[in-house]
């Protein structure tokens, strides 16, 4: 990088401490081959006629890639029922290839869904293409996140997470309603994204005629389905063998060029190399918005703090600095702010998991820092009965490949990466697939209710048989099995909610309890995006204070209901103003309650579906709610130990209640939690006390699972 001037104390610090960087190399230096494409009539809607934004955005289409080629892919992607299709980052693959298919007629009268691991890349893209097909969102384009859909009857394009197209299948097992399936960033290999990819293979195969390999003639001409899979950077051959030799399509080229920096040498303090590395972008290099890629939601919030009291030092005629985190546990609506222009003459800083990693153009962004860093749900199978925990490690090739690609989006950009060359030379080319490392409860129990058994599907990579056990036996404990290892009534009403099944099944408990009102609004704030009582460190005695009046001796749950109810007071009587001001006063994240609140329809929708009267409730007599929770969280369950500790009922570890629980200075006989992180030891977060007497019942339960 070039020096930038030394304008300013702030200036000096960042001068004196600069990063050095090797010599920029090319951006990745894959070579794809060429789509044999010629000139090619697929930019723009047929219909009504375009404004200057939108001939505008016609005119950008043409420019991509894809567009030479897609004569020539549509053709392939006629002749082959599965085709995998490779193409650099910013190639158009995500926003094009679904358009020329509808565009060609490919799709008949049905659907064309394009998955996503992440909500927000599916809401975006959605956007995005909606624009370009000249429509409002939710017509011919719609996408289907949980708990949130945008579609129509008229819908011809759907973006959707891999989860809502699992869910699809319980109501639809052929998916009948779509005639494509493009299965994107598939070298992601999400859990859902490597079922999904079995159900396709499977269903293809029912809905073609299981002889049509390449696509000719299918024993069910009105319903043929074609799969499209597609990534910038995927182990195609392995993709292309397990569909029994799929064709493999390449796109050359990107847009944009993107040149990449190394460190000269490694940042272990990559937060602080993070910093120092913007204010250099921010004094020496042109306009142009910076995306840092972290680890998690500590790191962004701690460069948040960093970068904005640095640049209150800037000079005054420095541009202004405007950070915009990004990660998945923040309210969808402050995510979407980031794609928002910064006012003039400021420089937008958006600090992002990877969450912003794969398929989306964050409009402005011309400068990606990648701290090389990314946290990893990694299943403990044989620590305390086996949980989930998020766990930082490094990165592999594609992230670090993908990461740079949004730098290049609208025309070229710079990637500095906090790590060596060499460093990125000896990163696996990917990461291991999660079916590999996660909690597998909630799959085994949805692919149940569609008749299939986890370990007989045609899996790409077969998971570890630990973490099947522990997955069976909490299926059982909280009755979605019986000792058959059968799906029970219950267990499928439990899966018809878009919720784990232990959260499920404290909703279906409430039918018998007569509690369901207060056990769905305790459960939809347990599922929002982002937590309800805000952190304030530095106003510790404050936040407690303030806190004291919903604080319920039995615990966490109950407090959250006494905080719901406290706003849905509020809520009925007062104005916008004076509920955000209570929850300002509260410190709470009116967000979260508000996102409860549609969550709750949502939930409402479904028990009327499976009978669950969702209006009863056991008024002031809330024990019945722990019950149900307990019946859903028995799995999650420990006793108190002479020494302080909880021992699992479910398991020999010891855990320790979070200090951020009601429960965190109390000592109870028995407690049940939501879930287990591990620090420098196991914390139960989430917690309430739970008679003893409780697990009587469910003790001889848990003895047999075991
Ligand atoms: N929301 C948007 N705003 C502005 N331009 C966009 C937007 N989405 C896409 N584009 C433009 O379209 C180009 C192609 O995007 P697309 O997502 O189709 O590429 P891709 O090949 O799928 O890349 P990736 O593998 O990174 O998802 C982008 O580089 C950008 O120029």
């Amino acid at each position: 990088m070039a020096n930038g001037d030394d304008r300013s104390q702030n200036g000096r610090q960042h001068k004196k401490a600069r990063l050095s960087y090797g010599n920029p190399s090319n951006d990745h230096g894959n070579t794809f081959g060429h789509t044999n494409g010629r000139e090619a009539n697929h930019a723009g809607p047929s219909s009504a006629p375009l404004n200057p934004a939108a001939q505008a955005i016609q005119e950008q289409r043409k420019q991509l890639p894809i567009y030479l080629g897609a004569d020539a892919l549509i053709e392939e992607i006629k002749k082959n029922d599965v085709t995998v299709l490779l193409g650099e980052t910013g190639s158009g693959k995500t926003t094009q290839v679904p358009q020329y298919l509808l565009e060609s007629g490919l799709a008949g009268n049905r659907m064309i869904a394009v998955t996503q691991p992440r909500k927000v890349a599916a809401t975006s893209l959605a956007q995005r293409v909606a624009a370009e097909q000249n429509g409002p969102l939710g017509k011919v384009v719609g996408y289907a996140v949980r708990f949130d859909e945008k579609s129509s009857p008229h819908t011809r394009i759907k973006y959707m997470t891999d989860g809502m197209i699992m869910r699809e299948l319980m109501s639809d097992p052929s998916l009948s309603r779509y005639s494509v399936v493009i299965v994107d960033e598939a070298h992601e290999r999400t859990l859902r994204t490597d079922l999904l990819i079995a159900n396709l293979k499977k269903l293809q195969k029912e809905r073609n005629g299981s002889s049509n390999a390449k696509g000719k003639g299918n024993s069910n001409n009105s319903k043929p389905l074609k799969i499209v899979i597609m990534s910038a950077t995927l182990d195609a051959e392995k993709f292309s063998k397990f569909f029994d030799n799929a064709k493999i399509l390449y796109v050359k080229g990107r847009q944009h060029p993107v040149k990449i920096f190394h460190s000269a040498e490694g940042q272990p303090d990559y937060v602080d190399s993070a910093m120092r590395t913007f204010f250099q972008i921010h004094t020496d290099q042109p306009p142009g918005d910076v995306l840092i890629f972290l680890p998690g939601q500590e790191d962004i919030e701690s460069l948040e703090k960093s970068i904005d009291m640095f640049a209150k030092r800037l000079p005054q005629d420095s541009p202004e600095v405007l950070v915009c985190p990004m990660f998945a546990a923040q309210a969808p609506g402050k995510n979407a702010k980031v794609f928002l222009s910064p006012p003039p003459n400021t420089r937008k800083c958006i600090l992002a998991t990877n969450i912003a990693e794969t398929s989306i153009t964050i409009p402005g962004v011309k400068y990606v820092i990648d701290t090389g860093k990314c946290k990893e749900k990694q299943y403990l199978a044989r620590m305390a009965g086996g949980f989930d925990t998020l766990l930082t490690r490094d990165i592999t090739k594609s992230s670090a490949m993908q990461r740079a690609g949004r730098a290049g989006r609208e025309g070229s950009g710079l990637c500095f990466r906090l790590y060596t060359e060499d460093a990125f030379n000896s990163m696996a080319l990917s990461g291991e697939p999660e079916i590999l490392r996660c909690s597998l409860t909630s799959s085994i129990l949805q692919l149940r209710c569609l008749g299939q058994d986890l370990m007989e599907l045609d899996l790409m990579d077969a998971p570890d048989t630990d973490t099947i056990c522990s997955a069976l036996k909490t299926l059982f404990i909280i009755g979605a099995f019986d000792k058959q290892s059968q799906l029970t009534p219950a267990g499928r009403h439990m899966a018809s909610f878009p919720l784990e099944p232990q959260h499920a099944c404290a909703i279906v408990a409430s039918k018998e309890h007569g509690c369901s009102s207060e056990v769905i609004d305790v459960i939809s704030v347990l599922s929002a995006s982002s937590k309800l009582f805000l952190d304030v460190t530095e106003k510790r005695d404050a936040v407690s204070e303030a806190r004291r009046k919903f604080r319920h001796p039995s615990g966490d749950h109950l407090t959250i209901l006494n905080v719901v109810r406290a706003y849905q007071a509020i809520a009925s009587s007062e104005k916008k103003k004076s509920r955000k001001d209570w929850c300002r006063k509260h410190f709470l994240n009116e967000r979260t309650l508000i996102e409860a609140r549609e969550i709750r329809e949502q939930l409402r929708q479904t028990c009327t579906r499976v009978g669950v009267d969702y209006t009863t409730s056991c008024g002031e007599n809330e024990g019945p709610v722990i019950a149900c929770l307990g019946h859903g969280l028995v799995a999650n369950s420990a006793f108190l130990q002479p020494d302080g500790s909880y021992k699992q009922t479910m398991g020999s570890s010891f855990v320790k209640i979070h200090p951020g629980s009601t429960l965190s200075d109390k000592k109870v006989p028995a407690i049940v939690y939501d879930e287990l992180v591990y620090t420098n030891q196991i914390y139960a977060r989430g917690v309430s006390s739970i008679p003893k007497s409780f697990f009587a019942k469910h003790h001889a339960l848990s003895q047999r699972a075991a």
